[in-house]
């Protein structure tokens, strides 16, 4: 037995949620590019669960199903009380968070698929409304009501500030969303279904799935792009920063991909986004500070910027505070958490792999006093 390091080139499952090939990503068979010009992020959700696009009256049903399921808990809200003040990561609130949702679902472990159903309408109503209400708490401010006539890219941007969202942050947010709501077989996608094969709960797997999100190596690499930008501060320290970070043997932060060979195709619409917001706001330095360390990262090292990269610009551009960019992105691939976690109950089998051990061999054991 040879182990393959990182699990790389591994295939684990087969699956029809969504598919990587020669480097183009779709979702059920539909182009990203087509999905992220055309399709509301609402849309996309009821594609990677039912397998087709709604009909008008389906997507009105899964809409109205969201709408009146964006509620949370006051448990919650009084347990983000006791801790969001001091300095606790989103990430690691909305974790315990989606944990403790379980707790108040009598259906957590009714496993029939009508249940698992509602549970995952429930949880992809809930988690945007879990990210603003804890932001909004941790600043000494009262949660906003998620409005029922808002779509989930407009209440949570509602929800976040109180105020009415213009036309261009809603649709550029909704095509965030639209980008990273599924990719096939990442860690975070993995993890949950590895829990679950269990026959474990969704509440679980979606626990498990924000915990592995968090890493920097996945979907905390938004968050330290920022951080990165933030310390390059301008574009003429750009050059200095980088080669002073590659020298170091560093990693760059939204960079690199482990299964695109010609980059990402989700990173030209953050690029194009980041640039239109930038120049809206009148700050276009994060954008132009962006493409230059693309340019200096493609050069020195021939790699190529991920989804991370340009959704920092895109975020900041909305006003967003940096620590919440990651939990943005679990909002929208809770979408396709979920999706994964009804296809693997579906046709289960416990995933358990095996390990190829290098440990001491032939070993006795040794009376405690007689150990040096
Ligand atoms: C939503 C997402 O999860 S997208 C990914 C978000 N993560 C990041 O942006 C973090 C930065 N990128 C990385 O760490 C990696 O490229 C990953 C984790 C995305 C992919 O990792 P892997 O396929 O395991 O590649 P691995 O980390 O082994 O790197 C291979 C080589 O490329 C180098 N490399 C990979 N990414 C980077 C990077 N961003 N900056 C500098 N060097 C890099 C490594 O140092 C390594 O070099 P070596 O062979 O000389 O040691
Ligand atoms: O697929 C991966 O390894 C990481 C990624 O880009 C994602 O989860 O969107």
């Amino acid at each position: 037995m040879t182990a393959t390091r990182g699990l790389e080139g591994v295939v684990a499952t087969t699956s029809a949620v969504s598919s990587i090939i020669d480097d183009t990503l779709t979702y059920v068979g539909y182009n990203i590019d087509d999905l992220a010009d055309n399709a509301s992020f609402e849309e996309v959700i009821y594609l990677l669960w039912h397998g087709k696009l709604p009909a008008e009256e389906e997507l009105a049903q899964i809409k109205t199903q969201l709408a009146d399921n964006a509620g949370i808990p006051h448990q919650v809200i009084e347990h983000f009380k006791q801790y969001s003040i001091s300095e606790v990561h989103p990430m690691a609130a909305i974790r315990t968070a989606v944990s403790m949702l379980g707790l108040f679902d009598p259906e957590a472990d009714d496993m029939s698929k009508e249940a698992n159903y509602r549970k995952a309408i429930c949880l992809q109503a809930k988690l945007p409304t879990l990210v603003t209400a804890f932001s909004r708490i941790r600043k000494g401010l009262a949660p906003v009501e998620p409005r029922p006539d808002y779509g989930i890219a407009a209440n949570f941007l509602y929800t976040l500030t109180g105020e009415e969202p213009s036309h261009v942050a809603v649709e550029a947010f909704n095509k965030a969303l639209v980008l990273h709501a599924d990719h096939e077989l990442n860690a975070s996608t993995f993890t949950a279904r590895v829990c679950v094969a269990t026959l474990s709960d969704i509440y679980s797997g979606v626990t498990a799935a924000i915990g592995a999100l968090k890493g920097p190596l996945h979907g905390g690499a938004n968050e330290a792009v920022m951080k990165m930008l933030t310390e390059i501060g301008d574009v003429e320290n750009a050059e200095a920063y980088i080669q002073e970070k590659l020298s170091r043997k560093e990693k760059i932060m939204g960079f690199g991909h482990r299964v695109y060979q010609n980059g990402d195709p989700r990173a030209k619409h953050l690029r194009e986004m980041s640039q239109k917001l930038s120049n809206l706001t009148g700050e276009s330095k994060w954008y132009e500070m962006s493409l230059k360390v693309e340019e200096i990262v493609t050069s020195e090292k021939s790699l190529l910027p991920n989804v991370d990269f340009y959704s920092a610009s895109v975020y900041h551009s909305l006003g967003i505070d940096h620590d919440l960019f990651t939990p943005i992105f679990a909002v929208s691939r809770v979408s396709g958490w979920l999706a994964h976690i009804l296809e693997q109950y579906e046709n289960n089998r416990l995933i358990r792999p095996r390990a190829d051990y290098i440990g001491p061999d032939k070993q006795r054991y040794i009376p405690i006093e007689e150990r040096s």
